[in-house]
């Protein structure tokens, strides 16, 4: 089984999937660090660099390759739902999770740091707020599975996604 995390950034895609690899036992994935490892640089210099138009077609080509391994959690950027070939192959090849988080929140964990591009802006909270108004359809459509990161810590949230795969008889159930 490949799991799949979207989500807003700062929704905890990267910190979640990571625990949850280790849990299942399964290899982990990101996708924006292997972007990273391909593009030889940090994906903020490449989006001022090249352009997020360019960033998206090599993430598009990085989420095909992924998406087609073995077993594997995999963390996806957060706008990795913007393309439609991903929200079909994420959808199709993998079991998605949604990390779902009002903007205030990711607002929070995210504020004071400088490695998102998109957020470099005067007000990255209403960017974050339109970008989630633009993208919460998006993440809906892709999920199979959809779970609310507002207060619980990462551990808890763990328990709930492997809590959910089990009701959904996608691992067995608990001894
Ligand atoms: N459930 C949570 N509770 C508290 N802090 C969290 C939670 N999930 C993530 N964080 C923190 O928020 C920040 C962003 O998380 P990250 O995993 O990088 O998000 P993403 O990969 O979705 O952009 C990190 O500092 C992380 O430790
Ligand atoms: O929301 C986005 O469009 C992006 C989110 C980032 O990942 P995180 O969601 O892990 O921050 C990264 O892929 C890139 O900066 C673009
Ligand atoms: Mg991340």
């Amino acid at each position: 089984m490949i799991l799949t995390l979207i989500g807003m950034p700062g929704s905890g895609k990267s910190t979640v999937g990571r625990q949850l690899s280790r849990r299942l036992q399964l290899p982990f994935f990101d996708s924006d660090h292997v972007i990273e490892q391909r593009l030889g640089c940090p994906i903020k210099d490449y989006f001022a660099r090249e352009g997020e138009a360019a960033f998206r077609d090599v993430e598009e080509q990085v989420i095909a390759e992924l998406a087609s391994q073995a077993g594997c959690v995999l963390a996806t950027g957060g706008g990795a739902v913007l393309r439609e070939a991903n929200r079909r192959k994420l959808h199709e090849s993998t079991q998605v999770v949604y990390l779902r988080s009002s903007a205030e929140e990711v607002y929070r964990r995210v504020r004071h740091n400088q490695n998102r591009p998109l957020l470099q802006v005067e007000d990255p909270l209403a960017r974050l707020r339109t970008l989630l108004a633009e993208r919460d359809p998006l993440y809906r459509a892709t999920a199979h599975f959809v779970i609310e990161t507002g207060r619980p810590s990462v551990p808890t949230l763990v328990n709930m996604i492997v809590m959910q795969l089990e009701l959904a008889g996608l691992l067995p159930p608990p001894p």
